[in-house]
This record gives C-alpha cells, sequence and structure tokens, in this order.
C-alpha cells in the first residue's frame, strides 16, 4: 500500500515525527512518500492509497508555513485522486495554548473531512508541554495504524 505523508512544522519536530512514522511504515513494507515541500502535483503523481497528515500548530492554531501551499491547493481542487482514502492525523501542539491546542490537526482532519477521508483512528495529540520524546510516544500509535492499514 502506498501512504504519502503530509507533514507541517515549523522547527523541526514534527517534521521528525513524520519522518520516523515514514521509517516505520517503509519497516512495515509500505511504499511511503514524503516530502515536507511536496506540491499537490507531486502527491497526486506518487498515487495514494493512504494519506497520513503530521503536523504541529503556529500563530493561534494555524498551520505552519511549509504545509499552509499543499493545504490550500488540496481544499480548492479537492482532487478525485484523494477522495475517500483511508487517512490519519498527528497533531503536535502545547496545550498552554488552551483552545487552538493541536488547532493545527483539527485543520487537517477538517480538510480530511471535505475530501471525505475515512479516518481510520482517532488524531494523535502530542503535547509539547509534556511530551520530551514524541518520536517514542508516537510508536504505539504508529503500530496501531500499521496493524489497520494492512487489514
Ligand atoms: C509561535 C508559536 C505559536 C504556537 N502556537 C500554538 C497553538 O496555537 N496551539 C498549539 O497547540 N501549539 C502551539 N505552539 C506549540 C507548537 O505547536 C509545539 O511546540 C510543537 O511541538 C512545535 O513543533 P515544530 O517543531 O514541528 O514546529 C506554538 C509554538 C510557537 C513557537
Amino acid at each position: 500500500m502506498k501512504v504519502a505523508i503530509l507533514s507541517g512544522s515549523v522547527y523541526g519536530t514534527a517534521e521528525e515525527v513524520a519522518r520516523h512514522a515514514e521509517n516505520l511504515l517503509k519497516a512495515a513494507g509500505f511504499e511511503t512518500f514524503h516530502n515536507s515541500r511536496a506540491s499537490l502535483a507531486d502527491i497526486q503523481a506518487f498515487g495514494p492509497e493512504a494519506l497520513l497528515a503530521v503536523t504541529s500548530t503556529t500563530g493561534m492554531g494555524e498551520l505552519p508555513d511549509n504545509l499552509q501551499p499543499l493545504y490550500s491547493a488540496i481544499r480548492d481542487q479537492l482532487p478525485a485522486a484523494l477522495l475517500g482514502l483511508p487517512g490519519a492525523v498527528i497533531a503536535l501542539g502545547d496545550a498552554s495554548y488552551g483552545d487552538t491546542f493541536c488547532g493545527g490537526g483539527e485543520q487537517m482532519r477538517e480538510l480530511f473531512g471535505e475530501l471525505g477521508v475515512r479516518e481510520v483512528q482517532e488524531m494523535l495529540r502530542i503535547d509539547a508541554s509534556e511530551s520530551v520524546t514524541p518520536e517514542t510516544d508516537a510508536e504505539p500509535w504508529l503500530a496501531q495504524l500499521i496493524d489497520t492499514l494492512k487489514g
């Protein structure tokens, strides 16, 4: 199965989690695409069969700049090739931001909703005020995702 990883990161933490996810998916036999500056054309050329979004939150609940262009392109075009795929979201944030906690991940969930992406497991929230090992903390969730996608 081909899994496209859509990642958004300001300081690199979410990028590290996305890379770790990619390594685990590859080790489990999946074909992956991950490029933090991916365009919609790149994603479509890969032909994903599942989507994984890994994004931090910046500003007041916003997506990182590197993910904004891809997010907007997908939202504007709702490309047929991405409609109805299985998908899941890992959100990084900081609970001390209150209402906007993991807002970037929430925006990706809303986008997935518009695409009719079938969310195969509940969004993982990684709280920077509690976690100093975000990659390791994502491992049980990723193991479950791998099991689910393998069916
Ligand atoms: C300027 C700034 C704004 C932030 N805004 C939010 C926010 O609105 N909500 C939230 O949950 N986390 C917020 N965060 C926390 C980051 O999302 C969190 O530290 C995350 O782990 C950073 O990941 P990154 O290194 O991939 O950017 C903010 C951090 C910074 C520095």
